[in-house]
């Protein structure tokens, strides 16, 4: 069944209908010797049984081995391509080169896997050269072991791409882009390129100089020699990054000269390394001046196989004609998409493990690459990635639901259906700096939506009531699962808050049944309900805590909201019919954040016990002369300290601080930043409570500066 090869196949001919031979048990292999080595090895794993004097041959080779002469003009002049024939006695596998023949051995083992082969020709290539991965996400790098089974993933599902740049790696970035490894990490990045070659995956190492560069020959010469130290190492594809920087290291002009130098001394003196790559600091178009220049200047300057990186109309944004047909012209080249999903380095309490959709068709002749930015969570991203896969081989025959599904059965193929129950309500951001939203919660939706409007329609709460039982079950049998044992690990925070949830609601509309009913049964979901939303908060306050969006949450976009207001509006009906002050707030934030700094409108304020964070930002930020960040609160309170760090020295002198108790009188605060220190403290008058608090760029011009903590201290 054709439809089950994932990625999607362009071409599959049943040759006689309904006729199928069964997977032979022992083969003849005719091959050319080391012509194809990662691909026969792959076969081997697949089917170890060859034998010299038995019928049936497999074929296997790549255009212009002897091997498959015969059967040369069925290969698809694609690179990567390949060509599949099934007859009733012998299986061709022919590739366009060495990779194309490697992946029509990966599709030959997705049909063994399903029983019986059928007899039938494919012709299948990739709509887009360069496919895969770039670990370019803020947070823990992944493990080397992930490492090893990503690339293993990325074989089986044709990527073949692997971007190594951890932005927290210290190698990769600022201090030591110009140190060598380490002997055990050198170690490592060895071992994993030759897991990647076994995958047929290029392992492409990238540098982030920008932060600290200079512009000197001593820096370039530094840098050419951490690529000669990674070429011995056995890396054969280079990158260079720009993003995330601002400074002197943003020159395009300086930027251009220092790649094309690269290029020509390094690159193409190697003979054998594929072509540099390069993401540079405007590499989104909301960032972009084109009047400034810097696009078209590596446009014009960057020499013509220099690959030049792009996420899109935003930082975070799905790809489609319009996007390509703005950049392209500008760089004057085929833009190669950086893809930021399902990176979640700026929502890290949420996990995004929803379809991948929004990512245009058609669009596969405008791009040199399209690798896909994940979650520092490895197992966890390959839901994601699975489809990214799928995506970028063939993009016309791409439906996300469909490659959801294969992607959560391919992940855990036992326990699927759970993992798709949970997937289901755990894939939107929450409210987000970069305002990108996932759909959650979709085929409840409907009910959600007539449960909203009225509490006590039967069929919405019995159906919603169902949905809530299946979630807690589907996260106890996921919690106690051991076929995937890091999937799990990654997750379990986020099934625990699942289980919570999924028993939560089974309460709250246990509540609304109870509602005419016996008085203790009602008190006693109630009694339940209120212990479970002190649960979920003390998981949501315990777990995960990084320094940046701490915490667990799930079904933030509907379902959980949809409780809420249940909850709030069964137990309001309650107190109105028995006279009875039973508490109806659910939860709620007390905090607003206003901003006309375009990159902070919708960053997140929330409370964590005595503080309160604005949520930081990974990019560097933009903040207009004149512009303000303003919290606002309910209720007025009385802040201790505020606690800054723009990631910038000598930056405070350039805002000012002001409070104010109800928004007319408004009171200045000094802030104090010791030289050197990027760290902004204020300490705030208490003898008057306050409702507001705003931080204004007052130098007259804007500046530049980074968004790495906001927090204000609340007294107790
Ligand atoms: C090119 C690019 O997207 N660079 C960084 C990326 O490293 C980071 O993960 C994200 C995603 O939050 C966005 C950018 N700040």
């Amino acid at each position: 069944d054709a439809s089950l090869l994932q990625p999607k196949v362009q071409e599959f001919e049943l040759s006689q209908n309904e006729k199928t031979v069964a997977v032979p048990s022992s083969y003849q292999l005719v091959l050319t010797e080391g012509s194809c080595p990662h691909a026969a090895e792959a076969l081997k794993q697949l089917l170890p049984n060859k034998q010299e004097k038995t019928e049936f041959k497999i074929i296997l080779g790549k255009k212009g081995d002897k091997a498959v002469k015969k059967y040369a003009k069925k290969i698809p002049s694609h690179k990567e391509g390949y060509y599949i024939e099934v007859d009733d006695h012998c299986i061709v596998i022919a590739g366009a080169d060495a990779r194309g023949a490697f992946y029509g051995v990966q599709t030959l083992a997705q049909m063994v896997r399903q029983g019986d082969l059928s007899l039938c020709t494919i012709e299948d290539y990739p709509d887009i050269a360069f496919r895969g991965v770039v670990e370019g996400f803020y947070g823990t790098p992944w493990s080397h072991e992930a490492r090893m089974r990503q690339l293993a993933f990325y074989g089986r599902n044709k990527m073949n791409t692997y971007i190594y740049g951890p932005k927290d790696d210290p190698y990769h970035s600022s201090p030591n882009w110009r140190k060598p490894y380490p002997e055990k990490e050198a170690a490592q990045i060895h071992a994993l390129i030759e897991q990647a070659a076994r995958n047929e995956v290029n392992f492409v190492w990238a540098i982030h100089p920008g932060k600290d560069i200079k512009w000197t020959e001593a820096d370039r010469d530094a840098l050419i020699q951490k690529f000669e130290a990674m070429y011995q190492l056995g890396v054969r594809s280079f990158a260079v990054f720009f993003d995330d920087i601002s400074g002197d290291g943003t020159d395009p002009v300086r930027q251009a000269e220092l790649l094309n130098y690269i290029d020509t001394h390094f690159i193409q003196q190697k003979h054998d390394v594929t072509p540099l790559v390069m993401c540079p600091t405007e590499y989104n178009k909301s960032w972009s001046d084109v009047k400034g220049g810097y696009l078209t200047t590596l446009g014009k300057m960057l020499n013509p196989s220099i690959q030049i990186m792009w996420t899109g109309d935003r930082v975070i944004a799905c790809i489609d004609k319009p996007t390509l047909d703005w950049i392209n012209p500008l760089i004057q080249r085929k833009a190669y998409i950086w893809w930021n999903f399902p990176v979640n380095d700026y929502v890290r309490d949420h996990l995004l493990l929803g379809p991948v959709y929004g990512n245009a068709k058609g669009i596969q002749d405008e791009m040199s690459g399209f690798v896909s930015n994940p979650m520092e969570h490895a197992e966890s991203s390959k839901i994601s990635l699975y489809s990214v896969a799928d995506y970028t081989w063939n993009l016309d025959t791409y439906d996300s639901i469909q490659s959801w599904k294969h992607a959560i059965q391919d992940l855990l193929p036992q326990k699927a259906a759970y993992l798709e129950t949970f997937a289901t309500h755990c894939s939107d951001l929450g409210t987000n700096g970069h305002g990108f939203r996932r759909d959650e919660s979709v085929p409840l939706q409907p009910m959600l939506k007539v449960l909203a409007q009225d509490m006590n329609a039967s069929e919405a709460v019995d159906s919603v009531l169902r949905e809530c039982m299946r979630l807690e079950t589907a996260c106890d049998v996921l919690l106690a699962d051991n076929e995937n044992p890091a999937l799990i690990h990654e997750m379990r925070p986020w099934l625990k808050q699942g289980k919570l949830l999924g028993e939560y609601g089974q309460c709250v509309l246990q509540m609304v049944k109870a509602l005419n009913g016996k008085d203790a049964a009602f008190m006693t979901y109630y009694d339940r309900a209120r212990a479970l939303q002190t649960l979920m908060y003390e998981l949501d306050m315990t777990e995960n805590q990084n320094p940046y969006q701490p915490g667990v949450k799930v079904g933030s976009l509907i379902l959980l909201p949809t409780l809420n207001q249940v909850y709030t509006q069964v137990t309001s009906t309650y107190n109105a019919q028995h006279k009875t002050h039973l508490e109806t707030k659910a939860e709620y934030n007390p905090y607003t954040l206003t901003s006309d700094v375009p990159q902070l409108k919708t960053q997140v304020v929330r409370a964590r016990h005595q503080y309160v964070n604005v949520s930081p930002s990974n990019e560097v930020i933009k903040w207009p002369a004149g512009a303000m960040l303003q919290i606002a609160v309910d209720q007025p309170v009385r802040f201790e300290a505020l606690t800054m760090d723009l990631g910038t020295p000598r930056v405070a002198s350039q805002f000012t601080l002001e409070v104010s108790s109800e928004g007319q009188e408004w009171k200045s605060v000094s802030l104090s930043q010791a030289a050197e220190k990027t760290e902004i403290t204020a300490s705030i008058p208490t003898d008057t409570s306050l409702k507001f608090i705003r931080l204004t760029n007052k130098s007259g011009q804007e500046t530049q500066v980074y968004f790495k903590k906001f927090t204000l201290k609340v007294q107790k």
